[in-house]
Protein backbone atom coordinates (compact mmCIF):
# COMPACT_ATOMS: atom_id res chain seq x y z
CA UNK A 1 0.00 0.00 0.00
CA UNK A 2 1.16 3.30 -1.09
CA UNK A 3 0.10 7.14 0.94
CA UNK A 4 0.71 9.72 -0.91
CA UNK A 5 -0.12 13.38 0.61
CA UNK A 6 1.91 15.37 -2.32
CA UNK A 7 1.70 15.32 -6.36
CA UNK A 8 3.59 12.28 -7.23
CA UNK A 9 4.15 13.95 -10.86
CA UNK A 10 2.86 16.95 -12.69
CA UNK A 11 -0.79 16.82 -14.12
CA UNK A 12 -1.02 15.12 -18.02
CA UNK A 13 -1.70 17.43 -19.64
CA UNK A 14 -4.85 16.54 -21.63
CA UNK A 15 -3.86 18.02 -25.40
CA UNK A 16 -1.92 14.05 -25.10
CA UNK A 17 -5.20 12.95 -24.94
CA UNK A 18 -6.37 14.76 -27.95
CA UNK A 19 -8.44 17.27 -26.28
CA UNK A 20 -8.55 21.07 -26.61
CA UNK A 21 -7.44 22.97 -23.75
CA UNK A 22 -7.82 26.67 -23.17
CA UNK A 23 -6.06 28.95 -20.72
CA UNK A 24 -7.88 29.74 -17.72
CA UNK A 25 -7.04 33.63 -18.50
CA UNK A 26 -8.26 33.67 -22.16
CA UNK A 27 -11.76 32.84 -21.21
CA UNK A 28 -13.19 36.09 -22.10
CA UNK A 29 -14.67 38.69 -19.37
CA UNK A 30 -17.80 38.96 -21.20
CA UNK A 31 -18.22 35.03 -21.48
CA UNK A 32 -17.84 34.97 -17.77
CA UNK A 33 -20.28 37.92 -17.42
CA UNK A 34 -22.84 36.09 -19.53
CA UNK A 35 -22.27 32.96 -17.00
CA UNK A 36 -22.66 34.77 -14.16
CA UNK A 37 -25.99 36.03 -15.33
CA UNK A 38 -27.72 33.64 -17.01
CA UNK A 39 -27.05 31.15 -13.44
CA UNK A 40 -28.82 34.37 -11.72
CA UNK A 41 -31.49 34.03 -14.71
CA UNK A 42 -32.30 30.25 -13.86
CA UNK A 43 -32.21 31.11 -10.32
CA UNK A 44 -34.93 34.25 -11.34
CA UNK A 45 -37.55 32.05 -13.81
CA UNK A 46 -37.20 28.79 -11.28
CA UNK A 47 -39.19 31.45 -8.54
CA UNK A 48 -40.98 34.46 -11.16
CA UNK A 49 -44.26 35.49 -10.33
CA UNK A 50 -44.04 38.11 -13.50
CA UNK A 51 -47.37 38.58 -15.54
CA UNK A 52 -47.69 36.19 -18.53
CA UNK A 53 -47.27 39.13 -21.15
CA UNK A 54 -43.74 39.74 -19.24
CA UNK A 55 -43.44 35.78 -19.72
CA UNK A 56 -43.79 35.84 -23.18
CA UNK A 57 -41.48 38.85 -23.93
CA UNK A 58 -38.87 36.73 -22.06
CA UNK A 59 -39.06 33.42 -23.87
CA UNK A 60 -39.03 35.38 -27.12
CA UNK A 61 -36.00 37.27 -25.92
CA UNK A 62 -33.99 34.51 -24.42
CA UNK A 63 -34.82 32.04 -27.64
CA UNK A 64 -33.43 34.99 -29.86
CA UNK A 65 -30.16 35.02 -27.94
CA UNK A 66 -30.25 30.97 -27.62
CA UNK A 67 -30.15 31.31 -31.54
CA UNK A 68 -27.28 34.33 -31.56
CA UNK A 69 -25.29 32.32 -29.64
CA UNK A 70 -25.49 29.06 -30.77
CA UNK A 71 -22.33 29.48 -33.15
CA UNK A 72 -18.79 27.67 -33.04
CA UNK A 73 -19.53 25.66 -30.42
CA UNK A 74 -16.47 24.37 -28.45
CA UNK A 75 -15.40 20.50 -29.01
CA UNK A 76 -16.76 18.04 -26.55
CA UNK A 77 -14.44 17.56 -23.81
CA UNK A 78 -12.46 20.31 -23.77
CA UNK A 79 -10.11 21.88 -21.07
CA UNK A 80 -9.55 24.99 -18.88
CA UNK A 81 -5.88 24.51 -17.49
CA UNK A 82 -5.22 26.87 -14.58
CA UNK A 83 -3.01 27.82 -12.19
CA UNK A 84 -4.01 26.95 -8.32
CA UNK A 85 -2.41 29.48 -5.82
CA UNK A 86 0.31 26.69 -4.93
CA UNK A 87 1.73 27.58 -8.18
CA UNK A 88 0.56 24.23 -9.66
CA UNK A 89 -1.33 23.47 -12.85
CA UNK A 90 -5.24 21.85 -12.70
CA UNK A 91 -7.39 21.09 -15.56
CA UNK A 92 -11.10 20.92 -15.13
CA UNK A 93 -13.52 20.28 -17.85
CA UNK A 94 -15.02 23.58 -18.99
CA UNK A 95 -18.56 22.76 -18.53
CA UNK A 96 -18.20 20.91 -15.67
CA UNK A 97 -21.84 20.82 -13.80
CA UNK A 98 -20.04 21.34 -10.25
CA UNK A 99 -17.02 23.71 -11.16
CA UNK A 100 -16.92 24.07 -14.71
CA UNK A 101 -15.88 28.18 -15.81
CA UNK A 102 -18.42 28.13 -18.52
CA UNK A 103 -21.24 26.04 -16.93
CA UNK A 104 -24.20 28.53 -15.85
CA UNK A 105 -25.77 25.86 -13.70
CA UNK A 106 -22.50 25.07 -11.47
CA UNK A 107 -22.72 26.91 -8.40
CA UNK A 108 -19.62 26.78 -9.19
CA UNK A 109 -17.32 25.09 -6.72
CA UNK A 110 -13.94 26.61 -7.11
CA UNK A 111 -11.33 23.95 -5.23
CA UNK A 112 -7.73 25.61 -3.79
CA UNK A 113 -5.13 23.20 -2.14
CA UNK A 114 -4.94 23.17 1.59
CA UNK A 115 -2.85 20.97 3.76
CA UNK A 116 -4.39 17.79 3.73
CA UNK A 117 -6.08 18.27 0.57
CA UNK A 118 -8.37 20.65 -1.05
CA UNK A 119 -11.23 23.12 -0.12
CA UNK A 120 -13.72 25.11 -1.59
CA UNK A 121 -16.29 27.07 -0.33
CA UNK A 122 -19.80 27.78 -2.00
CA UNK A 123 -23.44 29.10 -1.48
CA UNK A 124 -26.51 27.34 -2.71
CA UNK A 125 -29.40 29.22 -4.42
CA UNK A 126 -32.86 27.29 -5.25
CA UNK A 127 -31.45 26.28 -8.23
CA UNK A 128 -29.81 23.65 -6.29
CA UNK A 129 -33.05 23.29 -4.14
CA UNK A 130 -34.48 19.49 -2.88
CA UNK A 131 -36.57 19.50 0.27
CA UNK A 132 -38.03 23.46 1.05
CA UNK A 133 -35.29 25.65 1.72
CA UNK A 134 -32.58 22.75 1.48
CA UNK A 135 -30.18 21.30 -1.00
CA UNK A 136 -31.07 18.43 -3.17
CA UNK A 137 -29.39 15.14 -2.26
CA UNK A 138 -28.45 14.49 -5.75
CA UNK A 139 -26.21 17.82 -5.28
CA UNK A 140 -24.50 17.37 -2.02
CA UNK A 141 -23.08 14.24 -3.29
CA UNK A 142 -22.76 16.01 -6.83
CA UNK A 143 -20.61 18.21 -4.62
CA UNK A 144 -18.71 15.45 -2.37
CA UNK A 145 -17.80 13.88 -5.86
CA UNK A 146 -16.21 16.92 -7.39
CA UNK A 147 -14.16 17.66 -4.32
CA UNK A 148 -12.90 13.97 -3.48
CA UNK A 149 -12.43 13.44 -7.24
CA UNK A 150 -10.40 16.70 -7.38
CA UNK A 151 -8.37 15.96 -4.43
CA UNK A 152 -7.63 12.14 -5.95
CA UNK A 153 -6.67 14.14 -9.84
CA UNK A 154 -4.19 16.63 -8.27
CA UNK A 155 -2.78 14.67 -5.49
CA UNK A 156 -2.07 11.37 -8.10
CA UNK A 157 -3.71 11.38 -11.57
CA UNK A 158 -6.89 12.13 -13.22
CA UNK A 159 -9.32 9.05 -12.06
CA UNK A 160 -13.28 7.92 -12.57
CA UNK A 161 -15.71 7.40 -9.52
CA UNK A 162 -16.08 3.92 -8.94
CA UNK A 163 -17.75 4.11 -5.85
CA UNK A 164 -19.32 7.18 -3.73
CA UNK A 165 -20.56 6.93 -0.49
CA UNK A 166 -22.48 9.75 1.34
CA UNK A 167 -23.95 9.91 4.77
CA UNK A 168 -26.24 12.66 5.07
CA UNK A 169 -25.43 14.21 8.84
CA UNK A 170 -27.82 16.76 8.91
CA UNK A 171 -29.78 18.97 5.97
CA UNK A 172 -27.63 21.51 4.05
CA UNK A 173 -29.17 24.57 4.06
CA UNK A 174 -29.76 26.84 1.06
CA UNK A 175 -28.32 30.50 0.97
CA UNK A 176 -25.73 29.63 3.66
CA UNK A 177 -21.89 29.22 2.98
CA UNK A 178 -20.88 25.85 2.56
CA UNK A 179 -17.32 24.67 3.10
CA UNK A 180 -16.38 21.66 0.97
CA UNK A 181 -13.23 19.12 1.59
CA UNK A 182 -11.56 16.40 -0.23
CA UNK A 183 -8.86 14.46 0.36
CA UNK A 184 -6.75 11.18 -0.13
CA UNK A 185 -6.54 8.64 2.01
CA UNK A 186 -4.67 5.92 0.56
CA UNK A 187 -3.68 4.52 -2.39
CA UNK A 188 -3.50 1.03 -3.99
CA UNK A 189 -1.58 0.95 -7.70
CA UNK A 190 -4.33 2.39 -9.61
CA UNK A 191 -7.56 2.54 -6.90
CA UNK A 192 -7.59 5.74 -5.08
CA UNK A 193 -9.16 5.84 -1.60
CA UNK A 194 -10.86 9.65 -0.54
CA UNK A 195 -13.11 11.06 1.57
CA UNK A 196 -14.03 14.52 2.17
CA UNK A 197 -17.33 16.94 3.82
CA UNK A 198 -19.13 19.55 3.75
CA UNK A 199 -20.11 22.03 6.62
CA UNK A 200 -22.42 24.27 7.36
CA UNK A 201 -21.47 26.88 10.36
CA UNK A 202 -18.89 24.40 11.11
CA UNK A 203 -20.90 21.82 11.31
CA UNK A 204 -20.78 18.86 8.80
CA UNK A 205 -24.50 18.41 6.99
CA UNK A 206 -22.83 15.42 4.77
CA UNK A 207 -19.75 13.30 4.55
CA UNK A 208 -18.32 11.20 1.86
CA UNK A 209 -16.25 7.98 1.42
CA UNK A 210 -15.22 7.05 -2.25
CA UNK A 211 -13.19 4.95 -5.05
CA UNK A 212 -11.38 6.27 -8.01
CA UNK A 213 -9.78 4.22 -10.26
CA UNK A 214 -6.87 6.37 -11.87
CA UNK A 215 -7.18 6.31 -16.05
CA UNK A 216 -4.13 4.92 -17.97
CA UNK A 217 -2.02 7.46 -19.15
CA UNK A 218 -0.86 6.87 -22.70
CA UNK A 219 3.02 7.09 -23.35
C1 LIG B 1 -10.79 16.65 -11.82
C2 LIG B 1 -12.08 15.98 -12.17
C3 LIG B 1 -13.01 15.71 -10.98
C4 LIG B 1 -14.21 14.96 -11.47
C5 LIG B 1 -15.11 14.57 -10.31
C6 LIG B 1 -16.32 13.85 -10.85
C7 LIG B 1 -15.96 12.37 -11.06
C8 LIG B 1 -17.00 11.70 -11.87
O1 LIG B 1 -18.14 12.08 -11.90
S1 LIG B 1 -16.51 10.36 -12.79
C9 LIG B 1 -18.02 9.87 -13.63
C10 LIG B 1 -18.77 8.79 -12.89
N1 LIG B 1 -18.03 7.55 -12.92
C11 LIG B 1 -18.04 6.73 -14.02
O2 LIG B 1 -18.67 6.99 -15.03
C12 LIG B 1 -17.21 5.48 -13.92
C13 LIG B 1 -17.90 4.27 -14.60
N2 LIG B 1 -17.10 3.07 -14.34
C14 LIG B 1 -16.03 2.75 -15.13
O3 LIG B 1 -15.78 3.40 -16.14
C15 LIG B 1 -15.17 1.60 -14.70
O4 LIG B 1 -15.92 0.73 -13.90
C16 LIG B 1 -13.92 2.09 -13.92
C17 LIG B 1 -13.06 3.00 -14.82
C18 LIG B 1 -14.28 2.82 -12.64
C19 LIG B 1 -13.07 0.88 -13.52
O5 LIG B 1 -12.89 0.09 -14.66
P1 LIG B 1 -11.44 -0.46 -15.06
O6 LIG B 1 -10.53 0.67 -15.39
O7 LIG B 1 -11.64 -1.50 -16.10
O8 LIG B 1 -10.90 -1.06 -13.70
P2 LIG B 1 -10.96 -2.57 -13.21
O9 LIG B 1 -9.77 -3.24 -13.82
O10 LIG B 1 -12.30 -3.16 -13.38
O11 LIG B 1 -10.73 -2.37 -11.64
C20 LIG B 1 -9.51 -1.86 -11.13
C21 LIG B 1 -9.52 -2.15 -9.65
O12 LIG B 1 -10.58 -1.38 -9.03
C22 LIG B 1 -11.54 -2.25 -8.40
N3 LIG B 1 -12.87 -1.70 -8.63
C23 LIG B 1 -13.37 -1.21 -9.80
N4 LIG B 1 -14.64 -0.78 -9.61
C24 LIG B 1 -14.93 -1.01 -8.31
C25 LIG B 1 -16.08 -0.76 -7.53
N5 LIG B 1 -17.18 -0.17 -8.04
N6 LIG B 1 -16.04 -1.09 -6.23
C26 LIG B 1 -14.92 -1.67 -5.68
N7 LIG B 1 -13.79 -1.91 -6.39
C27 LIG B 1 -13.81 -1.59 -7.69
C28 LIG B 1 -11.35 -3.62 -9.08
O13 LIG B 1 -11.74 -4.67 -8.24
C29 LIG B 1 -9.84 -3.62 -9.33
O14 LIG B 1 -9.19 -3.93 -8.11
P3 LIG B 1 -7.80 -4.79 -8.11
O15 LIG B 1 -6.81 -3.96 -8.88
O16 LIG B 1 -7.47 -4.89 -6.65
O17 LIG B 1 -8.13 -6.08 -8.76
Amino acid sequence: MTVHTQPVAEAPDPRSFGLPVVEDGSIPAELRSLVSRVHDLIDVVANTGADRETLAEAAAVVEDLTGRLDVDRRQIGTMVERTMSDGTTEYGTITNIVSGDTSPVAPPLFLERVPGGLRGEVTLNTIYQGPPGLAHGGWVAALLDQAVGSASAVETSPGLTAKLEVNYRRPTPLFTPLEVIGRVDRTEGRKVFVSGEIRAHGEVTAEATALMIRVQIPE
